[in-house]
């Protein structure tokens, strides 16, 4: 067992009491989970201040609290410490407690608006495919090798990266890719990392109901490349403004990849339709599967990791052609004619992105229908905008459910309908049903129509309050496509 001194070497304390040799058998930041023992960091959340539950954690049995105010009562026997900032310790201690694994492996961090899990799944598979022992961290899921860990979040909580990345090197894994979502930066869930590089796809409107000002959304982002250690990569999208407002006072070699302005890492669209991107990298021209500009963006970016990590350029514009990419990320599914592309934007830009792709790829006069619905607890400021893009790039478009969570599903489509200009009335619906609004997309389309549905991709479930139903878009659309047989 390692001593509680031992796992807060780095931390940066404010006071002690009691002894630092206690041995700690687990780090523990929910009290409901303490074991005899443990250390219990107490933290500040969104909901409720961890401190309130120290005592709760001592009578479960922990025998050391690190925090940031100390209790007024003390109890003999226990070791606190006070430390700066909890979240930050629980960080490096998690490290510290799993003997720093980052430091064993090239680990890359993607932030960004849209596209972390696209790009950390074409690095994933790409390395794959090179041969390597890979680990990855997504929305999607988790990956040591072949091996799926469910994930629970974008980044998960830094006890779970910590002891997942040490799964990972003792699997030999040499390279583990992993998304950095803005709200884990923020709680410094990522502390205590040792990254090889960070990359920086985009950032345009979310998760202002978290972050308050989109300034804010963009330091937390920032917070990344400010981190990041001198002999490590920052590679950004040139092509983005944020782009180099990321690189100011960074430390790691500053990279760049884009379409338009002057880069590292540079591409030429060729061509780009409904079954693939053929793009100029470096004078050599190849043909991937991926579609859509924006997912130009994600293979240059994964060009560019590579090649910072020492790969051979024509191995991996070779490998890269081959790679399918996420779940759930532009999925195509065509049957009888028509076809139903199931995508995970729930962003404005992301939704803009892709149906002007799919408007780009559309080879003549097909009707686009979009069936798309807002999440319930979640940033309501992109619902009207959200609404407004799907009316207007689309000729006819279903209004319907996301994961409603905690909010009335029609409350939520209200706010979206207030977004639909008056002139898009007409060629809008709202079914609340998300299965009744694919199934009727279905009946909507004819014979070379596209249909797309948005929001949830991957997705398996629907959540209503707080219960996880089984409902996978992939496969009412299935359903959908064959009761048009
Ligand atoms: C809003 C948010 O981000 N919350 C995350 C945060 O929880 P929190 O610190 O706010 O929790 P809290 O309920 O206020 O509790 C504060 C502290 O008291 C402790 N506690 C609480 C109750 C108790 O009885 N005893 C106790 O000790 C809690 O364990 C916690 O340490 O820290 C937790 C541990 O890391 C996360 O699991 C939790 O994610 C919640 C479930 C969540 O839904 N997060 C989403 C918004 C999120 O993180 N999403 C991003 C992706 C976003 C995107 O890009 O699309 C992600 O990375 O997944
Ligand atoms: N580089 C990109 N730029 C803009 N849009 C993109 C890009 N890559 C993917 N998208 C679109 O955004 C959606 C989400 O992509 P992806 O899941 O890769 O993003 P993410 O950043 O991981 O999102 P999340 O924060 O929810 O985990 C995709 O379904 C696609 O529509
Ligand atoms: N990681 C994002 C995903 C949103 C996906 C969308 N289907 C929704 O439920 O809003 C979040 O939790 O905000
Ligand atoms: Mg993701």
């Amino acid at each position: 067992m390692k001593a509680l001194k031992d796992i807060l070497y780095k931390v940066s304390l404010t006071s002690t009491i009691g002894n630092m040799e206690v041995g700690v058998k687990e780090i523990v930041f929910d009290s409901r989970l303490v074991v005899e023992g443990s250390v219990f960091v107490a933290v500040k959340g969104t909901q409720v201040d961890g401190h309130q539950f120290i005592q709760m954690a001592l009578e479960k049995g922990a025998r050391s609290v690190v925090c940031e105010i100390l209790p007024v009562a003390l109890k003999e026997g226990v070791t606190y410490v006070q430390v700066i900032d909890s979240s930050k310790a629980l960080g490096i201690m998690a490290a510290n407690y799993f003997e720093n694994p980052s430091e064993k492996i090239k680990l890359v961090a993607v932030t960004g608006t849209n596209g972390k899990t696209s790009t950390v799944t074409l690095l994933y598979q790409l390395f794959r495919e090179m041969g390597y022992n890979v680990g990855m961290l997504s929305t999607v899921e988790n990956r040591i090798n072949d091996n799926i860990i469910p994930s629970t979040h974008t980044t998960p909580d830094p006890i779970a990266i910590q002891s997942l990345i040490r799964k990972m090197v003792d699997n030999g894994c040499t390279h583990c890719f992993m998304e950095a979502s803005s709200h884990a930066i923020v709680q410094e869930r990522m502390a205590g990392l040792v990254l090889s590089g960070a990359v920086f796809t985009n950032i345009s409107h979310d998760h202002l109901d978290y972050h308050g000002t989109f300034d804010e959304y963009i330091k937390a982002k920032k917070k990344l490349f400010d981190e990041l250690p001198k002999d490590s990569f920052a590679l950004v999208n040139a092509d983005d403004k944020r782009g180099m407002v990321m690189l100011q006072n960074c430390k790691g070699a500053h990279q760049t990849f884009g379409l338009k302005y002057p880069a590292d890492f540079k591409a030429k669209v060729l061509s780009n339709t409904i079954d693939g991107l053929e793009l100029d990298i470096n004078n050599k021209q190849i043909w991937f599967r991926m579609i859509g500009e924006f997912n130009a963006y994600n293979l240059l970016a994964v060009f560019g990791v590579a090649v910072l990590l020492g790969e051979d350029e024509d191995e991996v514009l070779r490998q890269l052609s081959k790679i399918k990419g996420a779940q759930g990320r532009f999925d195509k599914i065509t049957i009888q004619g028509v076809t139903a592309i199931v995508d995970y934007a729930h962003t404005p830009d992301a939704l803009e992105n892709v149906l002007k792709t799919i408007q780009g790829v559309r080879s003549g006069g097909e009707k686009i229908i979009t069936v798309v619905g807002c999440g319930g607890n979640r940033d309501r400021t992109k619902r009207p905008v959200m609404a407004k893009i799907a009316t207007q790039l689309s000729d006819k478009v279903i209004l319907t459910s996301d994961n409603p969570r905690d909010e009335d599903p029609m409350a939520i489509l209200k706010e979206m309908e207030a977004g639909v200009n008056p002139v898009d009335f007409k060629k809008t619906l709202v079914i609340e049903d998300r299965r009744e609004a694919i199934k009727t997309a279905g009946v909507l389309a004819t014979k070379g129509d596209i249909i797309l549905i948005a929001g949830k991709g991957h997705e398996t479930y629907q959540e209503i309050k707080g219960v996880k139903y089984p409902f996978d878009d992939r496969e009412v659309v299935k359903e959908m496509l064959k009761m048009m047989n």
